[in-house]
């Protein structure tokens, strides 16, 4: 049975891809054989469900159909603990209402609050090591630290949280190399095949033995609950417990990571996207009244916060519609009759498999208008509330978003999860400054290795660079640039070039004299010759940083002091702050070409239209100062 089972999934992963590649072709498929089609495979049946109206029918078919049989199997072949499955007499455990009771509810707020806790521990808290900056490290750690605690306690001596810090990134690694194999184990490939990737989850498992775990503090409710039932109701041994819990590592971080990639990617790129989730981060803020101080980080958003953030759910929403690809299966424990929405009934054998690909819904065209674009709003109503109202051909969608699954085997974690991404922009917004590194990159394709696991990872990564607000401006709370030039991220690389051009020539100088045997002749041929070239190599990056100097790339502004911070390129491509009060500013009396105005005697450059709100650009230059007349000044008619 598990080989059978094995061999479906592989056939099932591969036919999604082919599925995805072949562009439209659920509706080809649709309109060729109808709402359902079958392929036999291995003896076995596999029904792919077309018609987003049929689903109902076979996500309520609980009498007919197992989802437990197929779940369970592959859980056990990939992390190697004894079956769940109660028919198997290992355990008693409902481990899905374990899930319901410690993942939901009443056990969200306390996530919450210790998520957020760690997130600003591993982003800004500079007291231990270097804080982490790279989006997969953060969610991983503050992540992995919420449900297994810390090992060490809250101690706070430095070399107790290196030791920390250096546990969790192994554990990073370890997790890396393990998920790297995931698609081949599902795929019924056995880990031994595998030796590092058979390590790396084994030296997983050794951290979470009974007693590793017991001598954590502030390990959540989930870990403490499947610990004390493992015990109780269940005859596994130590390692098999272990590698459960690895399980839930997994489950808690294989997709998170990657959809937070997305979250973060799509919201960046989109000048529109960030615009309002900035002002939205800020009003929530404000109102709660709040302060992002990266000196202090120790913001706290409770659920209510969060869920009153319309605009990041929909930003999460559209990256995990346009990156999610996770596979809903179902085995018929019996003959029986599926009633399709349109009036037809499919006769399904016992052991034949049902299958729905919620990809299908997210590319579809009739549900989303133009499927492959983000937008960023596409799950905003007229008023800039959730939209929960989709429609296909003329009707109400009761299926249209399921990167979470579906019916009983619906992911459990899945309002947790949603928390912690917003989290995580929010503080992204409130303490740095990010931008893409390349802001003309295109989005990187999925890894359809993955295809049916849940959301997909880009096949390459991006990289972002960022600022912490506190570099700009001691400790005071404000929100992105008012200004961002459009070359501000090429400027640098132009530069670059320029340099690697001067670097060049000057190397192949020598070689050019002795070969063209101008080295031979004359010294004042010699001083000629290396004259000219030497103007131009010299000449070229000193005037390029003579005309940039003064190209801002960001301007932010501190509306408490009225001041503003403008950020050039210094002549060794480094970030050059320059802050100065408006009332610096001076306007020069004859427009000039590299220089829009004067901060105190410094000529800087901006783009007007580039202001997204003009009445910035105004205020910078003083046009919303009222006018003076000094009446004395005025020449007045001779009165004699
Ligand atoms: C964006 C993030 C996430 C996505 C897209 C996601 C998606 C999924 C999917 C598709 C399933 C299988 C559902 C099915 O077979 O029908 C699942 C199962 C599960 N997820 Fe998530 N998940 C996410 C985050 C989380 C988090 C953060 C946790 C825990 C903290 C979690 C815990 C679980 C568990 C325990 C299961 C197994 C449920 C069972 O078998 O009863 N997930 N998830």
């Amino acid at each position: 049975m598990i080989i059978s089972i094995a061999l479906i999934w592989a056939v099932v992963v591969g036919f999604c891809c082919l599925l995805w590649l072949a562009v439209g072709i659920r509706r080809s498929r649709q309109k060729k054989y109808g709402h359902i089609f079958t392929c036999k495979i291995a003896g076995q049946y596999i029904h792919f469900l077309c018609d987003p109206f049929s689903y109902h029918s076979v996500i309520r078919q609980g009498r007919h159909l197992d989802w437990r049989k197929f779940h369970f199997a592959t859980s056990v072949k990939a992390f190697g603990h004894d079956s769940f499955d109660p028919r198997h007499g290992h355990t008693t455990e409902n481990l899905h209402q374990t899930f319901l009771k410690t993942l939901q509810g009443e056990a969200l707020p306390s996530l919450i609050e210790t998520m957020m806790g760690h997130l600003q521990d591993v982003m800004l808290r500079s007291d231990t090591l270097s804080p982490s900056k790279n989006h997969w490290e953060v969610m991983f750690e503050s992540g992995y630290l919420t449900l297994f605690g810390k090992e060490l306690g809250e101690d706070k001596c430095q070399a107790r949280q290196a030791a920390q810090k250096a546990l969790v990134l192994n554990a990073l690694e370890n997790f890396k190399e393990f998920d790297k194999i995931f698609p081949a184990l599902v795929a019924g490939l056995p880990i031994h095949v595998f030796k590092s990737a058979y390590s790396a989850r084994e030296n997983l498992a050794k951290t979470m033995h009974a007693e590793k775990l017991s001598k954590r503090e502030n390990v959540s409710d989930l870990i403490s609950m499947r610990m004390i039932l493992n015990d109780s109701l269940s005859t596994f041994n130590d390692l098999s417990k272990a590698r459960t819990h690895v399980a839930l590592l997994w489950a808690s971080q294989a997709n998170t990571l990657p959809a937070t990639f997305w979250s973060l990617f799509y919201m960046i790129r989109s000048p529109d996207a960030m615009k309002a989730a900035c002002e939205e981060v800020h009003k929530v803020l404000e109102d709660s009244g709040l302060t992002a101080d990266p000196n202090d980080p120790t913001l706290k958003l409770t659920r209510e916060q969060l869920d009153n953030m319309p605009v990041l759910d929909s930003i999460v929403k559209e990256a995990m519609r346009l990156s999610s690809a996770s596979m809903n299966v179902r085995v018929a424990k019996e003959d029986f009759l599926l009633h399709l929405d349109n009036q037809e009934a499919y006769c399904i054998r016992k052991d034949d498999v049902i299958a729905l690909y919620p990809p299908m819904l997210h590319y579809d065209p009739e549900i989303y208008e133009d499927p492959y674009e983000y937008k960023f709003d596409r799950f905003l109503d007229e008023q800039g509330q959730e939209k929960n109202t989709f429609q296909r051909s003329g009707r109400r969608l009761r299926y249209f978003y399921m990167p979470f699954g579906s019916g009983v085997t619906k992911c459990p974690g899945r309002f947790f999860a949603v928390y912690e991404i917003k989290q995580f922009l929010t503080l992204v917004l409130s303490y740095f400054d990010m931008e893409l590194l390349d802001p003309a990159i295109k989005v990187p394709p999925l890894d359809q290795s993955r295809a049916g696991l849940g959301i997909l990872q880009p096949t390459y990564d991006v990289d972002f660079r960022h600022t912490e607000f506190s570099n700009l401006y001691n400790g005071q709370h404000f929100f992105q640039p008012v200004y961002k030039a459009r070359w501000s991220g090429g400027l640098p690389g132009i530069k670059l070039f320029s340099y690697s051009t001067t670097g060049a020539s000057l190397f192949i100088m020598p070689y050019i004299l002795m070969k063209t045997g101008l080295g031979l002749q004359s010294f004042a041929m010699q001083a000629a010759f290396c004259g000219f070239i030497g103007f131009f190599t010299f000449l070229t990056p000193i005037l390029l940083h003579l005309i940039t100097m003064g190209y801002v790339s960001r301007l932010y502004h501190n509306p408490d002091k009225d001041t503003y911070t403008a950020v050039t390129y210094s002549f060794f491509l480094s970030e050059k702050r320059r802050v100065f009060h408006q009332k610096q500013v001076k306007i020069p009396a004859v427009s000039k070409v590299f220089t829009t105005f004067y901060a105190d005697h410094m000529g800087l450059l901006v783009n007007p239209d580039l202001f997204p709100i003009p009445h910035d650009y105004n205020h910078l230059m003083g046009y919303d100062k009222p006018f003076m007349f000094e009446t004395d000044s005025i020449n007045r008619p001779d009165e004699s």
